[in-house]
């Protein structure tokens, strides 16, 4: 059996989970892991001096849970996606199966960026990033001053030590249209896949 992982990476509402589930639903087999489902309960998240929890960073994570799960799904794909109620996207044949881990930190967690074979990182400016964020609610919500005191300073952080660590990383600009960036991953992977059929 043949498998492929992919990190979705990028800065807070590049479109990075908009991105995932177009592919998801035009790749066979394939299935996404998404890391903010990993945060820790928000008793567990250390707060500044200012009083803002520290969202945007590694250790707000659960990155062994997510690591597992990565785990299971390389033990057996076919039954991860039947787990996960995906029995219907599977394809007989000599498939390959694809996974998909989207988040705001996975490059920077080296256990799981080594598993990667393509890396894609989306990126938008400063004042995009801000109004797109102003219009999403997270549990807890951004106090105000969150973006400018927290998300932005962790996002260049976070985003230095990435640059320092890993290579082979695919920028895309997350200004493009969801459909034209969705074309042009989906091509890209699609290519990968042929590649891994061919080889014997
Ligand atoms: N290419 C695009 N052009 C314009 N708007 C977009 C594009 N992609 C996504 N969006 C919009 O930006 C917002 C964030 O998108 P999305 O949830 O996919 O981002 P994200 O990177 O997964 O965010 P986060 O990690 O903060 O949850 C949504 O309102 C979405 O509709
Ligand atoms: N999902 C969550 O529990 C949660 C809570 C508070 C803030 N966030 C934000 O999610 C972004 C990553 O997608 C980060 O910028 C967090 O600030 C998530």
């Amino acid at each position: 059996m043949k498998t492929l992982i992919v990190g979705v990476g990028g800065i807070s509402n590049g479109g990075k989970s908009t991105l995932s589930k177009g592919l998801h639903q035009k790749i066979p087999n394939c299935c996404i892991i998404a890391q903010d489902s990993y945060f820790k309960d928000e008793s567990d998240i250390p707060v500044d001096n200012n009083g803002f929890k520290q969202y945007d960073m590694l250790d707000a994570l659960k990155m062994d849970t997510m690591m597992r799960d990565v785990a299971s799904w390389q033990r057996d794909p076919k039954s991860f996606l039947r787990q996960r109620g995906l029995s219907n996207t599977l394809r007989d044949g000599t498939e390959v199966f694809v996974l998909i881990v989207e988040g705001f930190l996975i490059f920077n967690h080296r256990p799981l960026n080594v598993l990667f074979e393509k890396r894609y990182f989306m990126e938008i400016p400063y004042h995009v990033c801000k109004i797109r964020r102003s219009s999403r609610v997270y549990s807890p919500p951004d106090p105000p001053g969150y973006f400018d005191g927290h998300v932005w300073p962790m996002y260049l952080k976070n985003r230095q030590e990435m640059e320092g660590m890993v290579s082979g990383i695919v920028f895309l600009d997350g200004l493009k249209s969801k459909e034209e960036l969705l074309a042009a991953v989906n091509d890209d992977i699609r290519q990968e896949i042929e590649r891994l059929r061919e080889k014997d």
